[in-house]
C-alpha cells in the first residue's frame, strides 16, 4: 500500500477530473478501485522515472499524493507536484481581471482547471501527435510511445508503467512504419523526424537532455521560441504554442486551432484586415523568423495578438478554460487498458441565460478535435 501526503488546494482552485484527462495531459491513468490518478514522470532534481498518485476526495480542500521510487524524498516530490499543477499561480486574481476587461468571460468559472507545467519534451511530442486528433486518439498514441519505446519502471496496483522515450530512444528504438502501425498515421514521420533533430540539437546546444534543449529556446523571446520549436517537423504555430503554454510556461501564449478562431470570430467579432494581414506579414520578414513568416496563418495569428491583449498575463489559462468548456467531457486511460469519456466534473457557466457567451445553443460539441 502507498502512503499518501497532503498539498492544501481548494477544489475551486484545482480539479483533478477537470485538468488531468482534458486535453492538456494525455498519460494520467484513472484507477475506479482506488479513485487516483496514475502516471509515471520525471522529477525535478532526479534523472529517473518515477511512479505517482494523486487522488481528490469530493468536498476536501487538499489533493493527497503518494509515489513509487526508490529514491525520491517526499519534499522534493510535494515541490514538483506544486509546480506541475502551478500552484503559486492565484486563478482568482487573473479572474477577477477577465471579468473586468471581457463581458464574455464574467459569466465563466475556471472551476479548479489550470495550466500545468509540464515536461517539455513530452509536451511537444504529445501536441505533435495531437494535430488533426482527438483527445481518445492522441491518449492512446502516447500510451504506445511509453510501452512500446520507452523504459519499464515498474508496476503498482497491476499496472505497469513505463518512461516516456527521449530523442535517442525513439531514434534508437522506433521505425515510421512501426509508429503507422501503432495508429499515429502521417505524424509517424514528424515523430521520427522530431526525435532526429533533437538529438542533434542536443549536440549543438551542449545539453545533456530533451527538456533542457526546449527549455533553453525558452530563454528567447516568445517569437524566437516559436520559430526555434517550428523548426521541428510536425510543429506549425498551434502546436508550438500549446508547448509554450503546458511545456515551458509562457502563460500569455493563447493556442488558436479552429475552435478558438470560431468563438473569436462569433463572440469577439476578431476578424483581421487586409491591411492587418499585410502587417503581420511585414513584421516576420522584419525580425527575419523565415520559418515563422512561411508556416503562420496570419488571421489566426491576429486573433491570438488580440486575445492575449484581451486577456493579459495569462491570457492562455483563459483560452484553457474555453478550450475545456469546449471539449465538454473528459477523456482519460484506465486500468482496464480502455479510454473512457466522463463528464466534466462540474459546470464552467454560473447561471449562464440564453444570451450568454459559449451558449449550450452553439457550442455542443462533446467530440472536439484537439
Ligand atoms: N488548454 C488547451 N489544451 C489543448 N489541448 C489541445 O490539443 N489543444 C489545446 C489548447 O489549445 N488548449
Amino acid at each position: 500500500m502507498v502512503k499518501l501526503y497532503k498539498i492544501s488546494v481548494k477544489q475551486e482552485d484545482l480539479r483533478l477530473q477537470n485538468v488531468l484527462q482534458a486535453g492538456q495531459a494525455f498519460r494520467w491513468i484513472w484507477d475506479d478501485k482506488n479513485h487516483w490518478y496514475m502516471t509515471s514522470m520525471i522529477i525535478v532534481g532526479y534523472e529517473t522515472y518515477g511512479i505517482i498518485i494523486v487522488k481528490q476526495e469530493e468536498g476536501c480542500d487538499y489533493i493527497e499524493f503518494g509515489f513509487q521510487h526508490p529514491k525520491w524524498e517526499l519534499q522534493k516530490v510535494e515541490e514538483h507536484l506544486k509546480q506541475y499543477f502551478r500552484l503559486e499561480v492565484d486563478l482568482n486574481t487573473h479572474q477577477d481581471l477577465w471579468k473586468s476587461t471581457d463581458p464574455n468571460l464574467k459569466n465563466i468559472s475556471p472551476q479548479g482547471i489550470r495550466i500545468l507545467f509540464q515536461e517539455p519534451w513530452e509536451t511537444l511530442i504529445s501536441f505533435i501527435c495531437s494535430s488533426n486528433n482527438n483527445i481518445n486518439r492522441i491518449t492512446k498514441m502516447c500510451h504506445n510511445l511509453t510501452s512500446h519505446f520507452g523504459d519499464k519502471i515498474g508496476t503498482f496496483e497491476d499496472t505497469t508503467f513505463y518512461s516516456f522515450p527521449t530523442s535517442e530512444q525513439i531514434v534508437e528504438r522506433a521505425t515510421e512504419e512501426e509508429l503507422r502501425e501503432f495508429g499515429f498515421g502521417y505524424r509517424a514521420k514528424y515523430i521520427i523526424e522530431t526525435a532526429k533533430l533533437m538529438t542533434k540539437d542536443k549536440k549543438t546546444y551542449g545539453c545533456t537532455t530533451d527538456q533542457e534543449v526546449l527549455l533553453h529556446f525558452a530563454a528567447s523571446n516568445y517569437e524566437e521560441t516559436r520559430e526555434k520549436l517550428m523548426r521541428y517537423t510536425g510543429v506549425g504555430p498551434k502546436v508550438a504554442d500549446c508547448v509554450c503554454l503546458m511545456g515551458l510556461h509562457l502563460d500569455d501564449v493563447v493556442p488558436v486551432d479552429v475552435h478558438v478562431a470560431r468563438f473569436a470570430k462569433r463572440d469577439y467579432h476578431i476578424a483581421a484586415s487586409k491591411t492587418e494581414i499585410a502587417e503581420i506579414r511585414a513584421t516576420y520578414t522584419k525580425l527575419d523568423l523565415p520559418i515563422t513568416k512561411k508556416k503562420i496563418n496570419p488571421e489566426l495569428d491576429f486573433i491570438r495578438t488580440e486575445l492575449t491583449k484581451k486577456w493579459g498575463p495569462f491570457a492562455g489559462w483563459a483560452q484553457g478554460i474555453l478550450f475545456s468548456k469546449e471539449v465538454g467531457s473528459v477523456i482519460g486511460a484506465t486500468t482496464s487498458g480502455d479510454i473512457k469519456t466522463k463528464k466534466r466534473a462540474f459546470k464552467i457557466e454560473e447561471d449562464v441565460d440564453e444570451s450568454d457567451f459559449l451558449s449550450k445553443k452553439t457550442l455542443t460539441s462533446t467530440k472536439v478535435e484537439a
